[in-house]
């Protein structure tokens, strides 16, 4: 049996990676008296019993856990977004390249992607790497998410006040803290122009990357070269390719994978088939956070790494 120590454990993630541990069968979860949960010799003696300490925690909390971490050379799962551009950390998607998995299987340090950039870096990676779209191209993303992206805070929002939006773009000041995230992973040399946005309902989330190629590359190709490249891997599909005809056009929710770790790859291509759109389906809790969470902490105990990654 391993022991995962969750520093964060009654946060909107850390309740989440609790709840699916409590279904494996290969990992015990020690937990922090709540009396104490901000207790730093505390932490570190649940740390140093831990095989793993996963930080659900606030940016700046996550940074001193980690200092911690360093003093006792315990090893870390950090779902913050501090580490996960930072050198001698490393990233923490399996389906980065062939080599990530191997790479989280070793690590004293992994961090866990944002939500957003789990559908971006899944979408743009390959197929900038296969040379079907440009490094140096003008990328726009827009996206949406479930109002428990915002964590406790928003959660209140929505489910306790009657002043929550139905729906709200932010990051319009163009300086979102998953730009580095997505630029550095994708392979892009600059970062996209990126709109997130949050609605009413708790959890779901759709990435968009409009699409226009240039000379001979198709739509269908780019569905093809993540079909390809995907078509091992459990927790992302690709789905088949769709031109859009008047009569049969999609109608997209951000849900049916919600309590999932699944993410859903679409190329929806307009009649000329050098338009259209990239899309990700995921559930910002799943495999935005928790479900990847207990994924990597699978890769990295040495357990299967479909082990308890759903809660339904
Ligand atoms: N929600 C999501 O979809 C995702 C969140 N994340 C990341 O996960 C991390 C946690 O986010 P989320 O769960 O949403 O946030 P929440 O606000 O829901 O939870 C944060 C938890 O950390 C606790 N906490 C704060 N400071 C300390 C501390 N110094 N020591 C111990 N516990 C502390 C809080 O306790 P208290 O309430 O008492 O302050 C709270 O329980 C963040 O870094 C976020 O960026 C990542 C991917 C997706
Ligand atoms: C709706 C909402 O507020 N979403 C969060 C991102 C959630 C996520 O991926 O978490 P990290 O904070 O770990 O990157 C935001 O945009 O800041």
């Amino acid at each position: 049996m391993k022991k995962v120590f969750i520093d964060g454990e009654t946060g909107t993630t850390g309740l989440q990676v609790r709840e699916r541990l409590i279904n494996h069968p290969n990992i015990e979860v020690i937990s922090i008296d709540p009396s104490k949960k901000r207790d730093v010799e505390e932490k570190r003696r649940l740390m140093k019993e831990a095989d793993v300490t996963v930080l659900c925690l606030p940016d700046d909390a996550a940074v001193d856990s980690v200092i911690l971490a360093k003093e006792e050379g315990c090893r870390i799962l950090d779902a913050s977004s501090v580490h996960r551009v930072a050198e001698g950390w490393v990233y923490g998607l399996p389906e980065l390249d062939v080599t990530q998995r191997d790479k989280i299987k070793d690590a004293q340090f992994v961090s866990n992607p944002g939500c957003y950039p789990t559908g971006a870096v899944l979408l743009l990676k390959p197929l900038i790497e296969a040379g079907l779209l440009p490094a140096a191209g003008d990328y726009s993303i827009n996206a949406i998410s479930g109002y428990s992206g915002g964590g406790n805070a928003l959660i209140d929002r929505y489910e306790s006040t009657d002043n929550a939006p139905i729906f709200g773009a932010y990051g319009l000041t163009f300086n979102h803290k998953h730009l580095p995230e997505i630029k550095t992973w994708s392979g892009l040399s600059k970062a996209p122009i990126f709109v997130p946005s949050v609605g009413d309902f708790r959890q779901g989330m759709l990435t968009f990357l409009p699409i226009q190629l240039k000379g001979d590359v198709t739509m269908a190709q780019l569905q093809a070269k993540l079909a390809e490249v995907y078509a091992n891997d459990t927790f992302v599909t690709v789905n088949g390719f769709n031109v859009i005809a008047d009569d049969a056009a999609p109608f997209l929710t951000p849900h049916d994978l919600d309590n999932t770790n699944q993410v859903e790859l679409s190329v929806l291509s307009a009649p000329d088939n050098q338009s259209g759109v990239l899309v990700a389906k995921l559930d910002n809790l799943g495999k935005g956070a928790s479900g990847a969470a207990v994924q990597n902490l699978n890769i990295m105990l040495g357990f299967s790494e479909e082990i308890a990654v759903n809660l339904r």
